[in-house]
């Protein structure tokens, strides 16, 4: 069985009298280890699919699996539990507390895993051991986001998802991001899926999820991803 595994999968929000069917029973797998991009226009599912897998929100029908667990089948505190332990988030606004330095701002989610790594080890992974003092108003936002990424690893988690995480940055830092995030997968063995509107960086992925009006189209593989510093922004 792969790592991860949507088994026609559907997710419909009620709205007033509206039904929005966000998923219209989808299967895709993702294997240990991978870097795995979602793309596909606005509304098309992309950020619903990173809910589900994170434990944000609970699909209407269809199973989910997680290294061999299924997380639909979870109750509500289960669900906590592995949000907490299993996913690390990386957000396209960093969501650093302010009056935390970097450190702090990578510690604190130690505080959330049962089996956390050093923070001071993950600054180091992600570049960043020379500005473990500095506020996050003191830091770029390449920098900001490195933070963030450290912050998720520290949580050791078994996927990390991360919704538009070059979407405010320029295009020579996004690259050095998603050649970190790319790295994390191929090197250090986390799944790593991004989210994205940036059809450039399909050739640096091993899957690519090709998604429209909630059903995937496309599931492409490449045997030999690019690396990110070949991409043509
Ligand atoms: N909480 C919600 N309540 C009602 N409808 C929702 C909710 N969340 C998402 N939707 C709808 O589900 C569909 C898919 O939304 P989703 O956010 O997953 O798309 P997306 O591909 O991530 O879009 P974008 O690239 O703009 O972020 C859209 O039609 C959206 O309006």
């Amino acid at each position: 069985m792969s790592f991860i595994v949507f088994k026609k999968v559907t997710k419909e929000y009620l709205t007033g009298k509206q039904n929005i069917k966000a998923l219209s029973n989808i299967d895709f797998c993702i294997e240990q280890g991978t870097f795995t991009c979602i793309l596909g226009p606005s509304g098309s599912g992309k950020t619903t699919i990173l809910n589900l897998l994170g434990g944000m929100d609970r699909a209407t029908s269809g199973n989910i699996f997680v290294d061999g667990r299924e997380i639909t089948n979870l109750s509500d505190e289960q669900l906590t539990n592995y949000r907490r332990t299993d996913v690390g988030f990386v957000f396209q606004f960093y969501n650093l507390i302010p009056n935390l330095n970097a450190y702090e701002n990578v510690a604190i989610s130690a505080y959330l895993s049962h089996n956390p790594l050093d923070p001071k080890e993950m600054l180091e992974a992600v570049g960043l051991s020379n500005r473990a003092k500095n506020f996050p108003a003191e830091m770029s936002g390449g920098e900001l986001q490195r933070t963030a990424i450290a912050r998720a690893l520290c949580k050791n988690p078994k996927i990390l998802l991360c919704d538009e995480p070059t979407g405010a940055l320029d295009s020579e830092t996004g690259k050095n991001i998603l050649q970190l995030l790319q790295d994390m997968a191929h090197k250090k063995g986390k799944t790593v899926i991004v989210v994205t509107h940036n059809a450039a960086i399909v050739p640096a992925a091993d899957r690519v999820i090709h998604l429209k009006d909630g059903r995937v189209v496309q599931i492409e593989d490449h045997e030999q991803p690019i690396p990110m510093e070949k991409v043509v922004w």
